[in-house]
């Protein structure tokens, strides 16, 4: 082939891997609450039988579609334990594209906690244009919740989307897909930004930026 083929195919697999946008998602909270669960739901679908407690951080993809873009979410499942996590911290937030903070709903101390997290979550400058949804999760154990309405206000106060589910009820698993799909959603329609961040990695590219007509985003 000649050069100038070459050279038009090493623009094209660029573009492509320029294209295919992955958003860092983090999920937060106290040790316990399901994290790990939420994520596997998520990304595999179903719910784990067993769980350890998280070491460090786990990574889990999906891709998903959203208006014909591949979007590859990454879940940064980290951990609740503060000996598991304390080398890690730097790491969940660099470069965050969105927040998950998730409390169990039938433990009232990882509901006061929240305050905390959001607290070290603000301290790695976290930008208030990253956004941040707030999970209330175990709400299968309906006999033992013990936060109830108090949460709404709480995540309206933190201008945070609330969703109050299950990461084991197989009824809940569209409900846990919201959560992330909703934050998918959102970071596509943050367009511009994302692309600049690409531009400022790699000097060499240089994205016309589309002055796409306002979507209808699904979700
Ligand atoms: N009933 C019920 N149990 C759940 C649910 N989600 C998680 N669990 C259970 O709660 C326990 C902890 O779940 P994990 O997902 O490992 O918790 P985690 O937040 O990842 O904990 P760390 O990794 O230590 O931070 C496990 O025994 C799960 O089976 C849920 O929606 N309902
Ligand atoms: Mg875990």
């Amino acid at each position: 082939i000649s050069s100038n083929e070459a050279a038009q195919s090493i623009t094209s697999s660029l573009e492509l891997s320029i294209q295919t946008r992955i958003f860092k998602i983090i999920v937060i909270g106290d040790s316990n609450v399901g994290k790990t669960c939420l994520t596997f739901r998520f990304t595999g679908g179903s719910f784990p039988d067993k769980t350890e407690a998280t070491i460090g951080v786990d990574f889990r993809e999906k891709a998903v579609e959203i208006e014909g873009e591949t979007i590859k979410v990454q879940v940064w499942d980290t951990a609740g334990q503060e000996r598991f996590r304390k080398s890690m911290v730097e790491h969940y937030y660099r470069n965050v594209h969105a927040v998950v903070f998730v409390y169990d709903v039938t433990k009232m101390a990882s509901f006061r906690n929240l305050q905390t997290w959001i607290e070290e979550c603000n301290g790695h400058r976290v930008s208030a244009s990253v956004p941040r949804v707030l999970v209330g999760n175990k709400c299968d154990l309906v006999d033992q919740i013990q936060v109830g309405t108090r949460a709404k206000p709480f995540a309206d106060s933190h201008n945070m989307l609330l969703f109050e589910t299950s990461a084991k009820d197989p009824r809940e698993s569209q409900n846990v897909d919201s959560i992330f799909m909703s934050l998918a959603c959102r970071l596509k329609a943050q367009k511009s930004l994302l692309y600049r961040d690409v531009e400022r990695e790699d000097g060499r590219v240089r994205l016309t930026q589309e002055t796409e007509t306002k979507s209808n985003c699904p979700c």
